[in-house]
């Protein structure tokens, strides 16, 4: 428990929660008005209207028995995460009980109070514990209609202290995701025609840097003009995400926003900064985005792989040669490149185009 005296030094974060719960709350203050500003002109606003079906990607198959089953189905991600940098895994043999126990686990921490929920007001980008609201709000010009909790996993394990139980559901979860993430890299490997363990190796993923982000987007009384989260990619190898209920997430797809839809008890993956990077641009990160709603509140719960956090990060020489394939990247540390992106404003994928040849 903090001291009164810091306390009383502490800043008001102004979580989006308790602003969402203020009974008289009818519209929005012009800090979040996101669409009245120049966003709505940015010319990627058109979403498709009807159901798009993304890839589905059966991961038990991963460990068939039978050479073609597993070919098909490694070639199938290959085919996901050239054409939409996003799919959703089915069969990934987490328990569905362990992913409900972690969203009930992170709605209770939001449901604390804000002076609990100021214990972990990290302020450094990669504090190990960090909660927040909106993306950056020391830099963000507009306010997003969110408020997170971002928790550094591996190599290191750090958690919060409350709610009780969240560090031993949320050890075991993440130990879970980094198996399936680095099953998912195997095969992305084999379907970039490389070995089977190169990223793995390359990449270091033993110590791979692995970050826990739960968002949560309350009900919003004008969801017209706010937005949850605008356009951006992760920027790891792999994200994999669940949330409490389905609406909100957007991909863009060939220029159009694409409404995502997960089954239950399913991973919706996808595509990070560094797979586009050291796929020297073959498999390249998908920009996404959350929308927020005026009837009940999102949660979503995102855990991010990148590489060692130390890794200078470049296209694999595999993958690149002078003639036909220059490298479209230069290398750059993996934790340079986090911090530089966490400390900026969320605008697409503009961090990229600094290590663009
Ligand atoms: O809430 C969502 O669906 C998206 C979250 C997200 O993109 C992120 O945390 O990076
Ligand atoms: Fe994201």
């Amino acid at each position: 428990m903090a001291s009164s005296v810091e306390t009383f030094f502490r800043p008001n974060i102004g979580c989006v929660k308790d602003l969402a719960e203020s009974s008289d709350l009818i519209s929005i203050p012009s800090k979040y008005s996101y669409f009245n500003t120049q966003n709505q002109e940015d010319g990627m606003d058109e979403v498709v209207a009807e159901l798009v079906q993304i890839p589905t990607i059966d991961f038990s198959i991963l460990n068939s028995t039978f050479p073609d089953q597993r070919s098909k189905v490694i070639q199938d991600i290959g085919k996901a995460c050239q054409d939409w940098g996003f799919f959703m895994v089915i069969n990934h043999g987490v328990p569905e009980s362990l992913m409900e126990r972690m969203l009930a686990m992170c709605r209770d921490f939001f449901d604390q109070t804000e002076e609990e929920k100021l214990e972990c007001a990290g302020k450094h980008v990669l504090a190990p514990i960090r909660f927040g609201t909106s993306f950056n709000s020391s830099v963000d010009k507009v306010f997003f209609w969110r408020d997170f909790l971002k928790v550094l996993v591996h190599p290191q394990f750090h958690s919060p202290s409350s709610p009780a139980g969240f560090s031993e559901i949320s050890m075991e979860y993440c130990e879970k995701t980094r198996q399936v993430a680095r099953e998912l890299l195997k095969a992305i490997s084999e379907s970039l025609g490389l070995e089977e363990n190169c990223i793995d190796k390359t990449m270091e993923l033993e110590s791979c840097f692995q970050i826990l982000i739960s968002n949560l987007y309350p009900p919003c009384p004008q969801p017209d003009l706010a937005m949850g989260m605008p356009p951006h990619s992760d920027h790891g190898l792999l994200t994999l995400l669940i949330q409490n209920q389905n609406g909100g997430l957007q991909l863009n797809h060939n220029g159009k926003w694409v409404n995502v839809h997960a089954s239950p008890n399913t991973f919706l993956v996808n595509t990070g900064d560094h797979l586009e990077i050291l796929s020297n641009g073959k498999y390249k990160s998908v920009l996404h985005r959350a929308v927020v709603n005026n009837k009940v509140t999102r949660i979503s719960l995102a855990v991010t792989h990148g590489p060692c956090l130390d890794k200078v990060v470049a296209p694999v020489a595999e993958l690149v040669d002078s003639e036909n394939n220059p490298a479209l990247y230069h290398g750059m540390k993996y934790k340079e490149y986090l911090e530089f992106q966490q400390s900026n404003q969320l605008n697409g994928k503009s961090h990229l185009d600094r290590i663009r040849i």
